[in-house]
């Protein structure tokens, strides 16, 4: 059953800046979503119109079937995260995840039951007396993340919530974040502009772009089957070849590739991971560049005309610079008028 539930909402901004633009999505009960998409596609305008930090210009946001479209973010049954933790520095860190059930008048024991337990879910039991500028980045998000959770919010806003901790601990993070949010079953609204936190974290994924939804599906789903070329070439590495279809044959330069569509313009598709290569002189491409990842090879290719493409292989040592190969796409797919218009079924 859908619990947040946002319907054609916009947000203009004064000097006609439209940063969402009629979006809709509905969040099933303990769902993880995550909203992606590149600086400026209105992720952020989106979860903050959620949290009620900003005013939609129009549509309806409901959760549990409550309107809930112009309370403020007190009276909404919402918890957000910033991407800056935003912690009270002069209070420690009981008293900072305290402080909101204080506003509801809980007594004192239970406040500090409550406290406890959710210290210990973020891993920080034993730190309430600590100052929050006495903690590492990491531990500061954990306590931003446990103000939010102690005050038992129906749904869970993370705007970019690790974006200023290193990649060690931002890989850390999310696991515990993923963890925490499944043992809770909490419906949450992840936004992101990193595609790995995306594929790794989400439930399903908004991928978006100038304030629309490009595609929703799950992430796996994103990933082998993107619907449009933007998201094609926004998740993952992808080539996004240019070319012309002739009689059921994909032509560009001397790339051949079989492809059972209309004649006219076309954009062929192939994951690096779906592009075989075979020795052959002179060959549909020719070896620009060898990268050995120990686990598998990258080879950066070019086609007579220049365009650079890459095949992933997984004996690198096989390929030199400078070598003519032909191209054995295993899987691709293709895009006419920005929609997907073939995709193979391996
Ligand atoms: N307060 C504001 N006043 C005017 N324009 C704004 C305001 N906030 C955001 N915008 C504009 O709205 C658009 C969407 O911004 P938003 O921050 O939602 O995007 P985003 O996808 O979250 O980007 P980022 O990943 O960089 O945070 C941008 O064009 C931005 O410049």
């Amino acid at each position: 059953m859908s619990v947040l539930k946002i319907t054609d909402v916009s947000k203009v901004f004064a000097g006609n800046t439209v940063a969402v633009d009629k979006f809709s999505l509905d969040v099933a009960d303990g769902e993880l979503v995550c909203l992606l998409g590149p600086s400026g596609s209105g992720k952020s305008t989106l979860l903050r119109m959620v949290g009620g930090f900003e005013r939609p210009s129009g549509g309806v946001i409901t959760i549990d079937g409550e309107e809930i479209t112009h309370l403020s973010p007190e009276k909404r049954p919402t918890g957000m995260v910033f991407q800056s933790h935003a912690l009270w520095t002069h209070m420690n860190v009981f008293k900072n995840l305290a402080f909101g059930l204080k506003l509801r008048r809980l007594p004192a024991d239970e406040i500090k039951r409550k406290v406890e337990a959710v210290l210990e879910l973020v891993g920080l039991a034993g730190y309430g007396n600590r100052l929050t500028h006495q903690l590492s980045g990491g531990q500061q998000q954990r306590v931003a993340l446990a103000r939010s959770l102690v005050l038992e919010p129906k749904i869970l806003l993370l705007d970019e919530p690790f974006a200023s901790l290193d990649q060690h601990l931002r890989e850390r993070l999310r696991e515990e974040v993923r963890d925490i949010q499944q043992r809770l079953k909490i419906t949450t609204l992840f936004v992101t502009h990193g595609q790995d936190e995306a594929l790794s974290m989400a439930d399903r994924i908004v991928v978006m772009r100038d304030g629309r939804t490009e595609q929703i599906d799950r992430p796996d789903v994103v990933y082998r089957d993107p619907k449009t070329p933007f998201v094609a070439g926004f998740i993952g590495t992808m080539n996004l070849i240019e070319g012309t279809v002739s009689n059921g044959v994909f032509i560009r330069d001397s790339l051949r590739v079989p492809l059972p569509i209309a004649d006219g313009p076309a954009i062929l598709a192939i994951r690096p991971e779906s592009l075989d290569l075979v020795a052959a002189e002179p060959g549909m491409a020719r070896v620009h560049r060898v990268t050995d990842y120990g686990t598998h090879g990258l080879v950066d290719l070019d086609l007579p005309d220049g365009e650079r493409i890459k095949s992933m292989v997984s004996h690198p040592d096989l390929f030199k610079a400078g070598q003519g190969v032909d191209l054995n796409p295993t899987a691709i797919a293709a895009f006419r008028d920005k929609m997907q218009v073939y995709r193979s079924q391996t």
